[in-house]
């Protein structure tokens, strides 16, 4: 019996790190982030709808998806995330069902689907268990503005597009607390897997 594992946290609260963690261990990761990137490509369905919902003003001259320029149309506006995840999350949920489903018939005795909106789309039911990478508010906003060279306005807009991680600790299986070194985490990690043997 495969576990799947359900890897959630909030914006920059530390998924891809723990995620690497789990990869190192051997596990596979199937990571929601790349799949909606791959979902938007040219030729793909959701890119024909995204470019008539939101013109053709956000491409870039390739005709790709400029993604900053649409996380500015979505992040600051609720109805334009909602249509945007109308479009986008269908096709994701598709191929990490699919990728789930190869993992199972591998044998394999982990899997992690890395899904950031776990909870806010009741996604649950994918998964045997949920972990939650966890950060306090303000590590998070710094290591958000840190990261991706944001204002504090841009970061706080794309925090609250998302339940607050306080909330999600009131959800989660398992709470990984990312607030210290790397080391700390990754030796809760290493706990964690421990605990499933
Ligand atoms: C708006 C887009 C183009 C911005 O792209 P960008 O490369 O800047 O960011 P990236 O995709 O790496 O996402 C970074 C983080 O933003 C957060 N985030 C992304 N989309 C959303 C959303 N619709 N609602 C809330 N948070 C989101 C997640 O925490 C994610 O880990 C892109 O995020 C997107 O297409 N979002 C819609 C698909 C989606 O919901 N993805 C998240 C999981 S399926
Ligand atoms: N324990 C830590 N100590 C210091 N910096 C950290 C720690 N964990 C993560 N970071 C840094 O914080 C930032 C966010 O981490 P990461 O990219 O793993 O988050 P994420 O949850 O995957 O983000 P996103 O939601 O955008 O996909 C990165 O710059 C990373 O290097």
């Amino acid at each position: 019996m495969t576990v799947v594992i359900g890897l959630t946290g909030g914006i920059a609260s530390g998924k891809s790190t723990v995620s690497n963690m789990f990869r190192n261990q051997g596990i596979r990761i199937i990571d929601a982030d790349k799949i909606s990137r791959d979902v938007v490509e040219i030729g793909e369905p959701a890119y024909q709808q995204i470019v008539k919902t939101f013109g053709q003003d956000i491409l870039l001259d390739d005709q790709t998806i400029n993604r900053e320029k649409l996380g500015a149309i979505i992040f600051s506006n609720d109805k334009n995330r909602q249509q945007l995840n109308e479009i986008v999350h269908p096709a994701v949920r598709k191929e990490m069902l699919k990728q789930k489903q190869e993992e199972k018939e591998k044998n394999a005795k982990q899997v992690v689907l890395d899904i950031p909106l776990l909870f806010e789309s009741k996604l649950t039911h994918m998964v045997d268990v949920t972990v939650l990478v966890y950060v306090d508010e303000q590590t998070q906003l710094k290591r958000l503005m840190n990261r991706n060279g944001y204002s504090k306005e841009e970061a706080m807009m794309r925090i609250q597009s998302q339940l607050p991680l306080k909330e999600k600790v009131k959800l989660a299986d398992v709470i990984i607390n990312n607030n210290g070194s790397i080391e700390d985490t990754e030796a809760q990690v290493i706990e964690f897997l421990n605990g499933l043997k």
